[in-house]
């Protein structure tokens, strides 16, 4: 990627989307497309046709899509599907067609089967049943992976796919009903801590583990791949170390400085038990996060505050 090149970053005002475009600015990319979902709806598939006609990326970094917690997941699958079908179908399909040279899709960890064993190694997809509070999303992000896979096969297209772990930081997603569990305690123990209330619920036994990559980890390493990396197989990314989330949860109270209770409520589902992922693809080809858990929390948490 040279500096003048045309990169077009979709979804760049969502957690991923943002920290890329933070990180292509900050490595003097100067020529940066991007569209708000009101500006162009990559549902839509003639807008994103003409989009791709019009502006003519070389780049494309997919951060867009429908994106929740387990609860959201869990609600709405329909939406999930559909929503990331189209989006993903749309834009990997107009980037070939618009002569694009290089297309980067972000798969999850969540989309592994729920009892792979763990650490996840790559080549785990589809060899076992998923985790059902996000099927929907799982087999939209897959046929995604898959998409990209044959049209590389197919046309040559050089589009490549990560699997990142569970991501945190700035501009995350703090709403309690669609967020992930990270904002969600830092926004949980911040209004108790103000409100001096005597305890914290937090869903789910507790037991479950959970690896926490920082978005700005995870935007570097996209830049990374997709200045090194060309190749149709998927590519884990993470920080190769997992939490419970009863200590995730005693963690962030201590950063938040909460002095009340910590209460499980195990009507809410616990979602898959662990997926920690298996880096050593990404390690051999000379990457690594930067960010440790305690202080990425500790900035979130001011981010959080300030905005
Ligand atoms: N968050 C996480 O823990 C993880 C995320 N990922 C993947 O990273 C990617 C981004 O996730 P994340 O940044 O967390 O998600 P966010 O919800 O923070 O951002 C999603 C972005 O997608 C855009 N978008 C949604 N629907 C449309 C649409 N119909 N047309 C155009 N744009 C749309 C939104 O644009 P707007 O704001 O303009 O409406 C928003 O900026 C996803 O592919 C997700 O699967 C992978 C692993 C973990
Ligand atoms: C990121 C990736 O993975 C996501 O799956 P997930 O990791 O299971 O998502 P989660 O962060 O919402 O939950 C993690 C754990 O945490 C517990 N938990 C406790 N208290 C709260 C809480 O207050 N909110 C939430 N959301 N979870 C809580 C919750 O019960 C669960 O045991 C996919 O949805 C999908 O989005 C995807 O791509």
């Amino acid at each position: 990627m040279q500096p003048d090149e045309r990169i077009f970053v979709a979804g760049h005002r969502g957690l991923v989307g943002a920290a890329i475009l933070r990180q292509l600015k900050t490595e003097g990319f100067k020529n940066l497309i991007f569209r708000s979902s009101r500006e162009l709806d990559l549902r839509d598939r003639r807008a994103v046709e003409a989009f791709f006609e019009q502006e003519q990326p070389a780049y494309v970094f997919l951060a867009a899509a429908k994106v929740g917690g387990i609860l959201a997941n869990n609600r709405y699958p329909a939406e999930f599907i559909c929503d990331n079908l189209h989006i993903q179908t749309n834009v990997i399909d107009a980037a070939y067609r618009g002569g694009v040279k290089k297309l980067l899709f972000l798969g999850s960890s969540c989309i592994y089967p729920k009892y792979a064993p763990q650490p996840i190694k790559e080549e785990s997809l589809l060899t076992g049943p998923l985790e059902p509070t996000n099927e929907w999303y799982a087999v939209a992000k897959i046929a995604g992976i898959k998409m990209s896979q044959a049209y590389r096969r197919q046309y040559g297209f050089n589009a490549i796919s990560l699997m990142p772990t569970n991501l945190y930081g700035p501009g995350d997603n703090f709403d309690f009903k669609t967020s992930h569990v990270l904002p969600a305690l830092i926004r949980k123990f911040h209004e108790a801590k103000v409100a001096c209330a005597p305890e914290v619920v937090v869903w789910g036994s507790g037991t479950p583990r959970r690896e926490f990559l920082h978005v700005d980890d995870l935007a570097d390493a996209a830049i990374f791949l997709m200045r090194h990396y060309n190749e149709g197989e998927i590519i884990n990314v993470g920080t190769g170390k997992d939490i419970t989330i009863a200590d995730l949860a005693r963690l962030i109270k201590e950063i938040v400085d909460y002095s009340g209770e910590i209460v499980f409520d195990t009507s809410k589902p616990d979602g898959t038990p662990r997926k920690l992922l298996d880096t050593t693809k990404l390690t051999q080809l000379g990457w690594q996060p930067k960010i440790d858990l305690r202080g990425g929390i500790a900035s979130t948490y001011k981010w959080f505050l300030e905005n």
